[in-house]
């Protein structure tokens, strides 16, 4: 890890990772502001609403759901589904021993495309905002995964 870190695209893929993941662990605490001050203290499931009450009026009550809860929730899973697949390929790519400038590039668009993502779902901005700055993140990944496998491609054929 220490000789990793003297590795200045390595350094910037670490500090970028760090702040998208954050990033996505603050997606749990704000469904859970939600929750709260929208009064959707409920049971994600009916079986487990149905546990604690056996009248259906009061088992619907008790999964009643809440728009910008789910919205939370979307973009939560949202994140999952973009943020891991950057984590993953952005390490094999800071690995592949990339121009500095260009990496520390793919490592900020991702960042803030993943927090205009962010800022577009739960604020329900209307579209495209929303699917231009997850199609941005997701070129982003795209392009080190294609140098990830450029570069091993290159490597199998000179060995
Ligand atoms: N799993 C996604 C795949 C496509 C995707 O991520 N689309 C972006 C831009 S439209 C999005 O924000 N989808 C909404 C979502 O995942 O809830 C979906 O079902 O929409």
């Amino acid at each position: 890890m220490a000789s990793l870190m003297e590795d200045e695209v390595f350094r910037s893929f670490a500090k970028y990772a760090a702040i998208v993941t954050v990033k996505l662990l603050l997606m749990g605490p704000l469904t859970a502001y939600y929750r709260i001050t929208r009064k959707v203290l409920a049971f994600a499931n009916p079986e487990d609403a149905a546990a604690h009450s056996s009248k259906p009026e009061e088992k619907k009550q008790l999964v009643r759901t809440n728009e910008d809860v789910e919205r939370a929730r979307r973009c939560h899973q949202n994140d999952l589904e973009s943020i891991v697949p950057f984590v993953l390929v952005g390490l094999l790519y800071a690995l592949t021993g990339p121009d500095p400038a260009w990496a520390l590039l793919h490592f900020r668009v991702f960042v803030c495309s993943r927090l205009v993502h962010t800022v577009a779902y739960v604020m329900a901005l209307p579209q495209p905002s929303r699917g231009l700055s997850w199609a941005v993140g997701l070129m982003t990944t795209l392009s080190m995964a294609h140098t990830v496998i450029h570069t091993l491609y290159l490597f199998i054929v000179i060995s």
